[in-house]
């Protein structure tokens, strides 16, 4: 795929990852972990957003939410289960395939598609959420992709934004930590310098139509074997919510 947010490395290292999605013991631990973390602030923004009451059956019957790299789909299977109308896209055609499967498995409907944001938009798409969870560190220009991300909200919409800061910490919590030491994820998964700061992705929001409107931390409870959401500390992992104006 020769797409312009495409980093052909990045996805062919997503590619050979793929058979591992479902696996919380495998190469995607990290996001397995951090999944109920950031699953229930994705809920809340879009309960804040769109008024909807997380106590009801499906909660988000009637939204359609768009997943960027959607990767095996641990974010859009949890979402459609909450009544959303999901499309989950994602550059590497092995991810997609994996991710259908599941959900056919599942016996859920999803439109799963092998295509990146600018082709979705090239087409005239639009959705109620734009979900981008940890993506923005491995495409080719992030403010270019949050340009396609912005555009693919309606006006009111969300866009939901995870990635890593650029700081001594997250080097050494990310690099030094997850792939040399504890061997979490493969070595060369992440590239320090494709890490962004909240107030470069703050700014890349404007940029794109989106008022930046939410910022959280999420930080690893090893003791809880969880992670949860914190106001103050953004130094390594981080999420953003910029609304469609
Ligand atoms: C770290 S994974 C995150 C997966 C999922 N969003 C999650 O958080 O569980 C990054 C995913 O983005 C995909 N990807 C990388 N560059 C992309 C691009 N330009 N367009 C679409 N998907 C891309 C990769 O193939 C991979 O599945
Ligand atoms: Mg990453």
């Amino acid at each position: 795929m020769t797409d312009p947010s495409v980093d052909p490395s990045e996805v062919a290292k997503f590619e050979a990852m793929a058979a591992d999605w479902w696996d919380p013991n495998g190469s995607t631990a990290p996001l397995h972990a951090m999944n109920p973390c950031r699953l229930d602030y994705i809920v809340a923004q879009i309960c804040g957003e769109f008024d909807r009451d997380i106590r009801v059956g499906r909660p988000f019957e009637g939204l359609s939410v768009l997943d960027v790299g959607c990767g095996g789909g641990l974010l859009s299977e949890p979402l459609a289960r909450l009544g959303a109308r999901v499309t989950g896209v994602d550059a590497a055609a092995k991810n997609v395939e994996i991710a259908r499967a599941h959900a056919r498995d599942a016996g859920m409907e999803i439109d799963y598609r092998a295509v990146t944001a600018e082709s979705l938009l090239a087409e005239g798409a639009a959705f109620d959420v734009v979900l981008g969870m940890e993506i923005v560190e491995h495409v080719a220009d992030p403010a270019t992709f949050l340009r396609s991300l912005g555009a693919l909200a309606r006006p009111g919409g969300l866009v939901v934004v995870s990635t890593l800061n650029r700081t001594a910490r997250s080097f050494a919590a990310a690099i030094v930590g997850a792939e040399w030491v504890m061997r979490w994820l493969p070595r060369g998964t992440h590239d320090w310098s494709k890490f962004v700061s909240p107030e470069d992705l703050a700014g890349m929001m404007r940029e794109a139509g989106l008022d930046p409107v939410d910022r959280k931390g999420m930080v690893p409870d090893p003791l809880r074997g969880q992670w949860r959401l914190s106001d103050r500390d953004l130094s390594v992992n981080y999420v953003m919510t910029g609304v469609r104006t």
